[in-house]
């Protein structure tokens, strides 16, 4: 050994003790990419007894693909850089890692590089999550962007920070021309204002929604929902918020039918028998401040009118009859349709002759409805009343008084007024 190169020697031996106490593996390579030493971590990595290994090239020990994957690595680390590259390997029982390889210059005293180390990492958790995570963003990237709701992502300052395809398509405006404003001067003072307050309960952290009809749409108005959902960090604090409008228009009609349905009389769009029924049972708990009479309206000889003009115009005759309850009352009085040929009205009245005198204007409203027989047919009732909380203080109750004073006023002779269980019937004939 000459006199230059023991402390070279020294120097090796040393880095030798010190990297086989690392638990990685680690290679030393010369210039012609020849293992010239590696520890002990190492062999068990490669699964292979030393003598196997130290003289042989990388190429030689672990193919042309490694090399090819390595080449350019240990041609920057014999020009003094550290390098990083990813390779699939197998290692001990493991197969098809992923490993990252760090290839570093071994810089000599005099600053020649005269052989490189490696030294790999398994990473393959690592990069399978990120593979993951990356596939992950690109789909939700994908489906942000090609779902066909308008999206945006604003900041704490209301500024657009992402807008989709579908919110360009609908506004009409670029991306280039949203992003990075203020939505309010983005989109315009008015709908800022009508969303405004959305926006800022949102960034209070509240998920809110707005449904409204948007007249702007190229087929005509539209109900729309925007919902404004807060976004979070990890302490909870909200550092901006999404939106993301929906189409609810069927379902908002259907909606709406159905509820029409269940509240109104589908003939004679009046008040339900089961809306009626409620609004009953509310009247009762205010009954004592405020007085009501609930009339119980039948009408006469309707059967004769089926018979003789057929159902079609007997279904005339009961709108038309409905029609004239409901013309006979104010708008706070509750018009229903009990069932049939019967009728409910629901009044709040000052007394007993309040109630009276409103029975008979709805008498007279029912007479005042024509049939096609001409005026010698005109339609009559005969209504029985019943008064809250004077006569009765439970919903079905009240029914029941008004019904019975309505078959009284029937066995009375007809097209006349009856308070339940008093006086004589009053009588328009
Ligand atoms: N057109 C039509 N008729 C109905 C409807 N519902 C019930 N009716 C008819 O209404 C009539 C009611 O019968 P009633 O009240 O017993 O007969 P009425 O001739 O009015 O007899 P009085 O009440 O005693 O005067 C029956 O002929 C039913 O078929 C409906 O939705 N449309």
């Amino acid at each position: 050994m000459s006199e230059s190169e023991f402390p070279q020697a020294h120097r090796l031996s040393h880095i030798e003790r010190l990297v086989d106490v690392i638990d990685l593996p680690i290679g030393r390579w010369d210039r012609d990419s020849r293992l010239v030493f590696c520890n002990e971590p190492y062999l068990g990595w490669a699964e292979r007894p030393r003598e196997e290994l130290i003289g042989k090239t990388l190429r030689e020990i672990y193919g042309d693909d490694a090399w090819t994957r390595a080449e350019p690595a240990f041609r920057q680390a014999f020009e003094g850089r550290t390098v990083n590259y990813e390779r699939q390997l197998s290692h001990g029982h493991k197969s098809n890692r992923w490993a990252r390889v760090q290839v570093f210059p071994d810089v000599a005293p005099d600053g020649r590089v005269e052989a490189v180390f490696t030294i790999a990492f398994d990473i393959h958790e690592d990069v399978i999550a990120r593979e993951a995570l990356e596939a992950a963003r690109e789909r939700l990237d994908r489906f942000t962007e090609n779902i066909p709701y308008p999206l945006t992502y604003v900041d704490r300052g209301f500024v657009l920070r992402f807008v989709n395809k579908a919110y360009c398509e609908v506004t009409g405006q670029k991306a280039a021309d949203l992003l990075g404003r203020h939505i309010g001067e983005a989109r315009g003072a008015k709908r800022w204002a009508e969303h405004q307050p959305y926006f800022e309960r949102a960034l209070r952290g509240q998920t809110v929604q707005y449904t409204r009809l948007v007249d702007r749409m190229p087929n005509g108005p539209r109900w729309m929902r925007t919902s404004y959902v807060p976004d979070f960090d990890a302490r909870r604090f909200v550092r901006g918020l999404y939106t993301v409008t929906i189409d609810v228009h069927e379902l908002t009609m259907a909606q709406e039918k159905l509820r029409r349905s269940v509240e109104r009389d589908s003939l004679t769009d009046v008040l339900s028998r089961r809306t009626m029924m409620d609004r009953i049972e509310a009247a009762m708990l205010e009954a004592s401040e405020v007085p009501s009479a609930l009339f119980f309206v039948d009408l006469d000889g309707f059967k004769e009118v089926n018979d003789r003009l057929g159902h079609r115009e007997g279904d005339k005759v009961l709108i038309n009859v409905a029609a004239a309850l409901q013309q006979s009352v104010r708008a706070e009085d509750a018009v229903g349709r009990f069932g049939g040929d019967e009728f409910l009205v629901l009044a709040p009245v000052r007394d007993s002759h309040g109630a009276e005198a409103l029975a008979l204007h709805l008498l007279d409203g029912v007479r005042e409805v024509t049939t096609p027989l001409g005026s010698s047919s005109l339609i009559s009732a005969s209504i029985g009343y019943a008064l809250a909380p004077a006569d009765a203080q439970h919903p079905m109750k009240l029914v029941q008084l008004a019904d019975d004073a309505m078959y009284q006023a029937k066995r009375q002779g007809k097209n006349r007024v009856m308070h339940c269980g008093r006086g004589a019937p009053v009588s328009l004939a």
